[in-house]
C-alpha cells in the first residue's frame, strides 16, 4: 500500500487532524521563514510532544546549515526532508537519516546520492517546493531503480493522487497545499481524509 505523508503542520488542531487519521509520515517546515507553514524550534518541540509515536516525524528544510541539523537531531525528529544546497560532506555526517528533495530537472544527479547510507529516501517535487505546483510525472519512467524510498511532492490532491500513484508507483505520496484550509491557518481535516484514502485505495 503506497505511504502518506502530510507536509506543513503547524499548530495542535493539525496534530489532532493527524493522529486521528493516521498517515505515515507528518511534515514540519522549518528554517525556512519565507514560507507560512514554518514553525519555530520551539513550536517543533511542543507538536512532536502530541504527536502519535506511530507517525514518522519530518523536519523540512531548504539548504541547512550544520547548527540546524543539529538542532533537528536534537528534537528528535525521524528524518530530515532537505530541499536546496548541502555540501556533501554536511550531507553524509548528518545524524538523522534524510530524506533527499531534489527538483525533477535535476533526475540526472541522483547518482551523487544513491550511495549514502544515511539518505534513505529522495523525494521528487516541483521546481517551487510547497507551491502546490504539479510537474509532468512521465519524467520520472526514466528513473534508475534503487533501494531509497521513492517520495512523489508537488501538486497532488485527493482528485489527483491516485492517478499519480498509478502512473509513478511511488513508496509514499506526499502533500502539503493540496490539504490546506482556504485561509491557509492548519490542515483541512476532509481534505487530509480524502487524500489517505484515495492515496492507499489506489490500484
Ligand atoms: O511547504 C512549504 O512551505 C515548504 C517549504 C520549503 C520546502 C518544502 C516545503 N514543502 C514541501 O513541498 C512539497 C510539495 O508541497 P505541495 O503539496 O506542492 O504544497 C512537499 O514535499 C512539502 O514537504
Amino acid at each position: 500500500m503506497t505511504k502518506v505523508k502530510i507536509c506543513g503542520l503547524k499548530n495542535p488542531t493539525d496534530i489532532k487532524c493527524i493522529n486521528t487519521l493516521s498517515p505515515d509520515f507528518a511534515g514540519f517546515v522549518m528554517f525556512f521563514e519565507k514560507s507560512h507553514r514554518n514553525i519555530s524550534v520551539q513550536t517543533a518541540q511542543e507538536l512532536l510532544a502530541l504527536l502519535d509515536k506511530n507517525i514518522k516525524s519530518v523536519a523540512v528544510t531548504v539548504s541547512p546549515t550544520e547548527e540546524q541539523l543539529e538542532q533537528i537531531h536534537t528534537l528528535g525528529f525521524d528524518y530530515v526532508q532537505i530541499h536546496g544546497k548541502i555540501s556533501e560532506k554536511l550531507l553524509s555526517e548528518c545524524k538523522t537519516p534524510v530524506i533527499r528533495a531534489i527538483n525533477v530537472s535535476g533526475i540526472e544527479s541522483i547518482g551523487d546520492i544513491e550511495n549514502l547510507d544515511n539518505v534513505k529516501g529522495i523525494l521528487f517535487d516541483s521546481a517551487v517546493p510547497g507551491s502546490g505546483k504539479s510537474f509532468d510525472w512521465s519524467m520520472l519512467e526514466k528513473l534508475p531503480k534503487n533501494k531509497k524510498m521513492l517520495f512523489l511532492a508537488g501538486g497532488l490532491t485527493a482528485d489527483n493522487v491516485a492517478k499519480a500513484v498509478a502512473q509513478v508507483r511511488p513508496f509514499a505520496v506526499d502533500v502539503s497545499s493540496g490539504v490546506e484550509l482556504a485561509d491557509k491557518s492548519g490542515k483541512d481535516f476532509e481534505l487530509v481524509r480524502a487524500f489517505i484514502e484515495n492515496a492507499r485505495n489506489s490500484k
